[in-house]
């Protein structure tokens, strides 16, 4: 039986009638092709992919296994279409943690449509993908059983400022149960998620390395998919933090060039990453630095003003507007 992911976090939802990705129980995820160039892109990529024998095998882990494409009933009620079939990353995860960060300052490829590079440019401003080399497209994270998952709209997620990133990013991997008396993350799980010989620092860096060298492709507009289960975490367990690559509708041949735009994103997300680590609490000085609150909601890109987005959250954890404001901010 296909079914919507239970646990998508960004990108085309098969939602009110619209096209988006399914999944069945045998582990697999079936996304629509889409008719344009970006659905044969795709697929064109996995199958290189899967043929390339430059890509050393330690590299292959950090993508879905593929399993070729299949016709099957579309979301959206018009009939067969074909889907890629993947694996699925969230299978056996009763409630997953899950982060989707677009890598890159730069959304487009070269030789698309002005108009398209208007579009993706808009975004890209109106994101933390300039300053910062990525944003956060969507992301899930488990509070406890009762409280169910905080898991803020797209269009926030999106917008968020260089200081917000920062604080989502410890969020992800805070024991505290995140609801709006918490003043700060405590950044409890870094050591366990972000940590160690397994831990997510450690993969964001062997993927570098690749990247320091790989000139094959240029992967524009796809994401990092950060994944972990943070009941295990708490429990003292392995929460099976892992990096997977996702959403290569825009891929181009390197040519021989390294995908600069890229690497400069990944550096920059694991510079974050390694600061939580050193520092878990510096997040608190610049709070207090700042005057909280009120210079955090005051951002510049209008975070707070898409509060709807973030109050729908799509599972009702983010209450009301008051709740959305701290909860966004870390502050009460
Ligand atoms: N193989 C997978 N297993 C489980 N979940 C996945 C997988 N691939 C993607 N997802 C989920 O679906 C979301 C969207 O994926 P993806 O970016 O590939 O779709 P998209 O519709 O092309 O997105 P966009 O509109 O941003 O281009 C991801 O954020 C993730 O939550
Ligand atoms: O992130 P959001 O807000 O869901 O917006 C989508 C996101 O920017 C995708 O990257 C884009 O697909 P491409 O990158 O492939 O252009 C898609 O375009 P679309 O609506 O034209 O499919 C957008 O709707």
């Amino acid at each position: 039986m296909l079914k919507v992911p239970p646990h998508q976090v960004a990108g085309h939802e098969a939602v009110d009638g619209k096209l988006g990705p399914l999944v069945d129980e045998s582990g697999r995820f079936y996304k629509p092709l889409q008719d344009d160039e970006r659905g044969s892109n795709e697929v064109a990529f996995y199958s290189s992919l899967s043929t390339n024998s430059g890509i050393p095998e330690h590299i292959r882990r950090f993508f879905p296994t593929f399993y070729g494409t299949q016709l099957i009933e579309a979301s959206d009620g018009s009939g067969l279409k074909p889907h890629l079939v993947l694996e699925d990353l969230a299978r056996g995860q009763v409630n997953p943690s899950i982060m989707d960060v677009k890598i890159g300052s730069r959304t487009w490829a070269p030789e698309v449509s002005q108009k398209y590079v208007e579009k993706c440019l808009k975004k890209d401003r109106e994101s933390s993908s300039l300053p910062l080399g990525f944003r956060i497209s969507g992301l899930q994270i488990f509070r406890n059983k009762e409280l169910g998952f905080w898991k803020p709209g797209k269009k926030a997620a999106q917008k968020l400022s260089t200081e917000e990133v920062k604080l989502v990013l410890r969020r992800f991997v805070s024991s505290n149960t995140l609801n709006d008396l918490d003043l700060e993350p405590d950044c409890g799980l870094a050591s366990t998620v972000y940590g160690g010989s397994a831990g997510i620092l450690s993969q964001l860096l062997e993927l570098k390395a690749w990247f320091e060298d790989q000139t094959i492709y240029h992967f524009y507009a796809c994401s990092i998919l950060l994944v972990f289960e943070k009941e295990l975490a708490l429990e003292g367990r392995n929460p099976n933090a892992q990096i997977k690559l996702i959403d290569f509708a825009h891929v181009n041949e390197g040519r021989g060039v390294i995908d600069h735009n890229f690497l400069g994103g990944l550096c920059s997300l694991i510079k974050f990453v390694s600061e939580i680590l050193t520092a878990p609490n510096e997040y608190k000085t610049e709070v207090s630095a700042k005057d909280g609150q009120k210079n955090l909601i005051n951002t510049d890109n209008g975070v707070v003003a898409d509060q709807e987005n973030l109050i729908n959250s799509g599972n009702g954890v983010v209450a009301d507007q008051k709740n959305l404001t701290n909860a966004v901010n870390g502050v009460s």
